[in-house]
């Protein structure tokens, strides 16, 4: 039996290294095989045998799925996250011994999946304990299905002087029992209590802002509320995963366990995917419901494209992403005009950007120029913050934050994390915001608010 040392790296950058030099006998060892077809999904649900935490992300062209189980390093950060981050990732990335004849797939060999705070100044609740500011693992055990290809990757520490050939194929004899998957016990979950949070005092919200945006002081606020659900059983998560994953096209799939609690959600909001040095970003912003015929879904298609207060809540989120990532990028294009991003319960309006990372630049910087687009603050940035932390009840967590991967071969991606919930045994959280302007009507918005749960909330038993 192979003495495997699992450490955990918390904390501040200093600690994280001192812990990984501290103990030269070991290093970070990290090899990825092509392995027969297994969904992520299976293994997934087959892992929660292990009782470690998990995470699941499927991209929204459905090109790429990942799961992970356990982390044998988990990045923590409190202050100046990103940078944090981003140094004790290259710090690990430069003292692992990485085995990966795949490298070319995005998303096999060493690869950090995490998410963060939407605002770090806000006080948290008991709500989100279970989550930390900026959390992101590097899992002991973890499955990339690419193009309909499987890789499966191990991140072990191990003794400098073992030999990982060895190694490598030992420790697949002892994971061959990961690959144990359940096959769906269709299970009958039921809502047995709904609880909107404070609804009237969230309209009552929505006015203020719209007072304080009459003033000119702010252009744009966005103002987000909860939906506290409670069910008849413990949710099974792969059950919710699988609903999603045959319901939501269009969008990323994802979640993340942290203590037993699991942050999951169907977003169609890329905030940046990098492949090399090639950036795509996307501005969705700007909604409107589906039509019950055909004619009706294309009549009010056009009417979104063509109404004042939704172009202009739109325009808000261009303009900050092109003026964000041209700090970062060369060759910043985007369309003119807005189209349409058709979702299951919903539209938007949608607007691509690409770019060219420059030199000298990570996709930690891209993430940190961005968040939070005016898709969820506002504009100016700072002034909208500043009233949604003195405002908003909603302890907002992990929502509306970035959530997505890194990989050691340059290649990322993270949505922003709406359209999503906080399961926490037999009780949820679903989380929907909207772009509030001077004159929002507080009923409207609280109407797309509402639309806005349906995804997360068709998926459990709603
Ligand atoms: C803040 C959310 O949606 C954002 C993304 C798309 C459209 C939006 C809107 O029209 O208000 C929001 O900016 C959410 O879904 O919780
Ligand atoms: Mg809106």
């Amino acid at each position: 039996m192979i003495d495997i040392k699992m450490k955990k790296l918390e904390g501040q950058i200093d600690a994280a290294i001192k812990s990984i030099r501290s103990d030269e006998s070991v290093k970070l060892f990290s090899i990825t095989k092509r392995i027969n077809k297994k969904t992520p999904l299976q293994v997934f649900e087959g892992a929660k045998r292990f009782g470690k935490d998990r995470f699941y992300w499927m991209n929204a062209e459905r090109t790429l799925t990942i799961t992970g189980v356990g982390a044998t390093i988990t990045i923590e950060a409190e202050k100046d996250r990103y940078h944090q981050t981003e140094t004790v990732w290259k710090q690990i990335l430069n003292e692992a011994w990485i085995e990966n004849e795949y490298s070319s797939i995005p998303a096999t060999g060493v690869v950090a999946f995490g998410g963060m705070e939407f605002d770090p100044l806000k006080p948290k609740t008991e709500l989100w304990k279970k989550f930390k500011t900026s959390q992101f693992y590097i899992p002991e055990m973890m499955v990339t299905e690419f193009m309909s290809d499987y890789f499966f990757t191990i991140n072990i520490f191990i003794h400098k002087e073992d030999c990982p050939a060895d190694i490598a194929d030992k420790i697949y004899e002892q994971e061959k029992a990961f690959f144990f998957s359940e096959s769906f016990t269709p299970e009958h979950i039921e809502i047995i209590q709904k609880e909107e949070i404070e609804p009237i005092k969230w309209k009552q919200t929505v006015d203020d802002a719209t007072e304080v945006m009459k003033k000119k002081k702010v252009e744009k606020i966005v103002l987000a509320r909860e939906l506290r659900l409670r069910f008849n059983q413990e949710v099974n998560i792969p059950q919710v995963l699988k609903k999603l994953n045959d319901t939501q096209s269009n969008s990323y799939i994802f979640a993340f366990e942290s203590g037993g609690d699991c942050f999951i959600g169907a977003t169609p909001e890329r905030l940046v995917k990098l492949e090399k040095n090639n950036l795509l970003s996307t501005c969705l912003a700007g909604t409107a419901p589906r039509g019950k015929t055909e004619e009706e879904d294309k009549q009010i298609g056009y009417e979104l494209l063509h109404d004042k207060k939704n172009r202009e809540e739109h325009e808000f989120v261009v303009k900050m992403i092109k003026d964000a990532l041209l700090k970062t990028c060369t060759d910043v294009e985007m369309p003119k005009e807005p189209v349409l991003h058709p979702l299951k319960n919903l539209q938007h309006l949608y607007t691509p950007v690409t770019g060219v990372l420059s030199k000298g630049f990570s996709i930690f910087d891209v993430v940190k120029n961005l968040h939070p687009t005016p898709a969820l603050g506002g504009t100016p940035t700072e002034e909208s913050l500043a009233f949604i932390r003195e405002h908003e009840l909603l302890d907002r967590g992990w929502y509306g934050a970035p959530i997505g991967w890194v990989d050691s071969n340059d290649n990322g991606e993270f949505a922003v994390a709406i359209r999503s919930g906080l399961i926490q045994g037999d009780s949820a959280s679903l989380f929907a915001g909207c772009g509030v302007l001077a004159d929002s009507d507080p009923e409207m918005e609280f109407e797309e608010t509402r639309i806005k749960m349906l995804p997360m909330l068709n998926v459990l038993g709603g």
